[in-house]
């Protein structure tokens, strides 16, 4: 015969509050990206809305995570694990969420050689039901290079002065001036240039078939030009060199190609954007943020 097991989440709560939200946070479980097996971390939970009861029960919750096990991550699948969350809390919840943290995978070809390499995307799924249906946000964060439009144009001066000393009143030859550039002494100053990040905070629309994660990566790639290299020979640093040169970015120039780039984009109803400079002219970060709603049609 089974034991009697007492169920405290079932009885009445003494003090009676309803609650925003009730889950459990950190879960690990894999998931199914693009056909492969990925590690992720789960925060799930409901609102607790019958004030009087005491608990939500967390295993319901969890149980249902495994359908995420069997099937490729998408707008279905993220739809029947927030039904289950609220068919398994009828009368106690109207609200179920749940956040997925997961590094995509991508591989990425160099920019010049037969090369390529993984690249690590730092991802955050954000899945919303209640009565207004449900909402869908893509967290990425993106790694970039940024070259100081300030600074280029200060190094500029400084070759152009140099350039002016070093042939002061003479008729420089091509040849002179083609050995010249060629120098370190004669190009004297570098601009400075940063690892950056963009962090996209991106509403999808109802009616996705799947999770554009890849293609939003992409086009935000596109936009600043400078994204971090895989495998780099010389030959990829020499384009890298150049890719910099064509897309000098302060911070701000950053966060408008992003927010042009991404205003075109179908899949997209809102979205918020955060762009960090980590500096290397100063021990502090130049950011930018902007953010975009899809008007009313
Ligand atoms: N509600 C709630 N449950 C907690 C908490 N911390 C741990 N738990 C445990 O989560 C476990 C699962 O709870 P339930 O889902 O209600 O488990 P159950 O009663 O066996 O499952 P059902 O029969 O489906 O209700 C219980 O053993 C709880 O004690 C908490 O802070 N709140």
């Amino acid at each position: 015969m089974t034991a009697f097991l007492p169920d405290v989440a079932s009885q009445a709560a003494s003090d009676t509050l309803a609650l925003d939200w009730v889950g459990m946070q950190g879960i690990a479980l894999p998931l199914r990206l693009h056909g492969e097996r990925l590690g992720a971390l789960a925060d799930a939970g409901v609102s607790l809305d019958d004030a009087a009861a005491r608990g939500i029960h967390m295993s319901r919750l969890y149980l249902a995570l495994s359908r995420l096990e069997r099937a490729e991550l998408g707008p279905r699948l993220l739809r029947e694990v927030l039904d289950d969350f609220l068919a398994s809390h009828a009368g106690l919840s109207r609200r179920a969420s749940l956040r997925l943290a997961f590094d995509a995978l991508l591989e990425r070809p160099a920019l010049v050689s037969p090369l390529s390499g993984w690249k690590r995307y730092p991802c955050e799924v954000h899945a919303q039901l209640d009565e207004q249906g449900l909402r869908l946000e893509l967290r990425l964060r993106l790694a970039y290079s940024s070259t100081c439009p300030c600074s280029a144009a200060l190094a500029r001066q400084l070759i152009q002065q140099r350039f002016a000393a070093d042939f002061a009143g003479g008729e420089p030859s091509h040849r002179d001036v083609h050995t010249w550039l060629g120098s370190s002494a004669g190009i004297v100053a570098t601009p400075h240039s940063q690892r950056s990040f963009a962090d996209l905070r991106l509403h999808l629309r109802e009616g996705l078939d799947s999770l554009p994660l890849r293609e939003l990566l992409d086009c935000a790639e596109a936009a600043l030009g400078t994204a971090v290299q895989t495998a780099v020979k010389r030959a990829d640093e020499q384009a890298f060199a150049l890719a910099n040169g064509q897309n000098l970015m302060f911070c701000e120039d950053a966060a408008r190609r992003l927010h042009r780039a991404l205003a075109q984009r179908d899949e997209l109803d809102a979205f918020g954007l955060t762009v960090v400079h980590a500096e290397s002219l100063h021990a502090h970060d130049a950011v930018a943020r902007s953010q975009w709603r899809r008007e009313a049609p």
